[in-house]
């Protein structure tokens, strides 16, 4: 370790070892200036030592935040406690390039570091050192989990065919709303809709071509709904859709008009251009429901009058 006029001349080997050991030890004064440091720090900054020793640690170190260091530092002195920063807080204190595999997490070496004060045979706080410990490894192990598991938490919600939500996580959210609407009665409105003759286009095209059929569909859905709207598919050929802040006359304009959308719709399909109709249920939200079952079978009842009436339409159920 390089060391200032007083320092530990005498332990040789204890030098050899806090030269060599795999964390950072950086010793300085109360200007913040550079009084001691080993390989570690050496070798990470490319800085040899004799450059860097009697300097201001801004200067060698420019990426350092004055403002944060000098508190952190000031507080270590005068409480003569040791003090602490995390990854999670400050990925790194010291700009390192770390010498791992490319992670595509980070260029930078995550450091956690140890603010000690070094109190002097006087009894006085004298120095300051700084211990830093490379935890790129830890650090980017769990941003990949993180990462992977968010990812898993949006497989697990989405419906693969049509990147909607899934009948399990918009039956949550439709539920989860549900009970708000128990304690704060708004305008919220459920359309159930389902593309028309659909047996028939599997039948006729093959199902590669119904597939493309409902991605479509489920795309003009995503499409012209808003970001506040919970659209899930419900089943095989059939979409759930809850249009929050909306009473029953928006709704209905609103069905209607997603509904013209899908029937203009020119579907490209290996078995050529296809054109599908759906029919659509629409019911608002009623305190009288007992149950949010309830509500789902009354814009089932518009849904399948629709039908009965002929399909490619609208219907609202009152109740
Ligand atoms: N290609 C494809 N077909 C599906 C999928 N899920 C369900 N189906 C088919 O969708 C069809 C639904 O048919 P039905 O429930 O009889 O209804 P429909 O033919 O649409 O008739 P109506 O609803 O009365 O207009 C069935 O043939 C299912 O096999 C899917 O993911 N892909």
């Amino acid at each position: 370790m390089t060391q200032s006029p007083q320092g530990l001349t005498e332990f040789h080997w204890l030098i050899e070892v806090l030269q060599t050991v795999d964390v950072g030890i950086l010793v300085l004064d109360l200007e913040y200036r550079i009084t001691a440091w080993n390989g570690f720090m050496e070798n990470n900054s490319g800085i040899n030592s004799t450059q860097a020793l009697d300097q201001s640690l801004f200067t060698v170190f420019p990426e350092v935040s004055q403002e944060w260091f000098k508190h952190k530092a000031d507080t270590v002195v005068q409480l003569r406690n040791r003090a602490f920063t995390t990854w999670e807080q400050r990925p790194f204190v010291f700009k390192f390039r770390h010498n791992r595999p490319i992670t595509g997490v980070t260029e930078f070496m995550y450091q956690n570091c140890t603010f000690i004060p070094v109190i002097s045979t006087s009894g006085e706080v004298e120095n300051l050192a700084v211990i830093v410990y490379d935890v790129t490894d830890i650090a980017t192990g769990k941003i990949e989990l993180n990462l992977v598991n968010q990812r898993l938490a949006q497989l697990s919600r989405t419906d693969g065919l049509t990147q909607l939500y899934n009948r399990a996580y918009w039956e949550t959210l439709f539920s989860s709303e549900y009970m708000r609407l128990q304690r704060q009665e708004a305008e919220v409105c459920l359309i159930m809709l389902d593309i028309d003759h659909f047996k028939r286009v599997n039948d006729t095209y093959g199902h590669q071509a119904g597939d493309d059929v409902i991605r479509a569909v489920s795309k003009a859905i995503r499409d012209n709904s808003r970001t506040t709207d919970i659209a899930g598919r419900y089943g095989g050929e059939e979409f759930a859709l809850l249009l929050l802040d909306s009473d029953a006359q928006n709704s209905y304009q609103f069905a209607e008009r997603l509904r013209k959308k899908i029937a203009a719709l020119q579907v490209a399909t290996e078995a050529g251009i296809l054109q599908v109709t759906v029919s659509l249920g629409v019911a608002r939200w009623l305190p009288q429901f007992q149950h949010h079952g309830q509500w789902i079978e009354a814009a089932d009842r518009g849904l399948y009058r629709s039908k009965d009436q002929g399909r490619n339409q609208t219907s609202i159920e009152a109740g």
